[in-house]
């Protein structure tokens, strides 16, 4: 093999290298992991899982795929391998059957995030966390609670998947390109989302809709997931373009506007909690947040959310 590549210059090059540890290498992580290679999000991806040989074998399988797109190093490895990441994101974890409640998987995914936390805090303390394993509120509030990382730093998917399942319906109904709606969603991903419809936008045209034509939309979205794990056992392409977005606004420093689970201390009244807040996105994480006025419903939708959210953590210990 000597001979023909032939060293000619020092060759070690740190800067602007994009390096994004993927923690969880079932449906969601893979998902991720294939649509950011696809995507060109990063130059480096490490997978992390409990089970060793499906990580290994999962970035087999996707190395074989490089030839085709542009260069990426994909490797299995233990959380030695995450040191120097800029993003890491946690998709570990149990997930939920058709007729079960996202918080019902709160005891079990805890009691892992508690673990991988503990494992992360010491390689990836300047990463951005970006914290989907569900129930994905609560489990980004513990992920900032346990890592102590600056608030900024740990950031939930939180309703990035409701406000696009909700925008695609309306999108459906309209018959335009769903990247033509806006249809922001504050709250808690799951039940207690809380869909902005006093701010719906089509083309940047204010859109309005009659109750119950609201209510039966945002009940489809709301069973939306339901609607696809009855079917296939899982949800994971939908949640894996909307990471790769959130990632992309981190790694690019893109200061895009979005609904992300974080702090919500100090906004709308808000206690101690992590729901959906309109943020800013970049580098840092969640660098600002978007004070967008709510009406009355929109407001105690809110504080409903928060509530639960909060009541959700009794019995773990902070
Ligand atoms: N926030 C959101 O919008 C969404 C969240 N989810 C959530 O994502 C999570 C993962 O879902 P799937 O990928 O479908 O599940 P899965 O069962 O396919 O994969 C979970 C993976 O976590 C790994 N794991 C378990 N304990 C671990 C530990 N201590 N350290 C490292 N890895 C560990 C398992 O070995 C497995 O590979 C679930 O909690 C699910 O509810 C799923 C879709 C959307
Ligand atoms: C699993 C989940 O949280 C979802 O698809 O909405």
């Amino acid at each position: 093999m000597g001979g023909l590549l032939i060293p000619h210059g020092l060759g070690a090059v740190s800067q602007g290298w994009r390096k994004v540890v993927i923690v969880g290498t079932g449906q969601v992580g893979m998902a991720c992991a294939l649509t950011m290679a696809v995507r060109q999000r990063a130059d480096e991806l490490v997978l992390i899982d409990a089970d060793g040989q499906r990580a290994a074998g999962e970035a087999l399988d996707l190395s074989h795929g490089l030839p085709f797109g542009e260069p990426l190093r994909v490797r299995a490895g233990g959380y030695a391998e995450a040191a120097g990441a800029q993003v890491v994101v946690i998709t570990a974890g149990a997930r939920r059957g058709a007729d079960e409640s996202r918080l019902a998987l709160l005891k079990k995914n805890a009691a892992i995030l508690r673990e991988i936390v503990g494992a992360l805090q010491a390689v990836c303390g300047e990463a951005v966390w970006v914290v989907v394993s569900n129930p994905v509120d609560v489990m980004s509030y513990y992920a900032w609670k346990w890592s102590g990382l600056p608030k900024e730093k740990v950031v939930g998917s939180g309703t990035l998947l409701d406000m696009a399942r909700w925008q695609t319906l309306l999108a459906q109904e309209l018959g335009v390109a769903a990247s033509s709606v806006h249809a922001p969603v504050l709250g808690e991903h799951g039940d207690k989302a809380v869909p902005l419809w006093s701010r719906v936008t089509v083309g940047g045209a204010p859109w309005e809709m009659p109750i119950p034509e609201q209510e039966r939309l945002w009940g489809q979205v709301l069973r939306a997931g339901q609607e696809v794990i009855r079917r296939k056992g899982s949800t994971s392409y939908g949640i894996a373009l909307a990471v790769d977005y959130l990632v992309g606004a981190i790694l690019g420093h893109q200061e895009r506007v979005m609904p992300v689970s974080c702090l919500a201390q100090g906004y709308y009244d808000l206690g101690e909690v992590y729901l959906s807040l309109l943020a800013v996105v970049n580098r840092q994480g969640v660098s600002r947040v978007v004070n967008i006025p709510l009406n009355d419903r929109e407001y105690s939708g809110l504080q409903t959310a928060a509530q639960v959210l909060q009541q959700a953590r009794i019995g773990i210990e902070a």
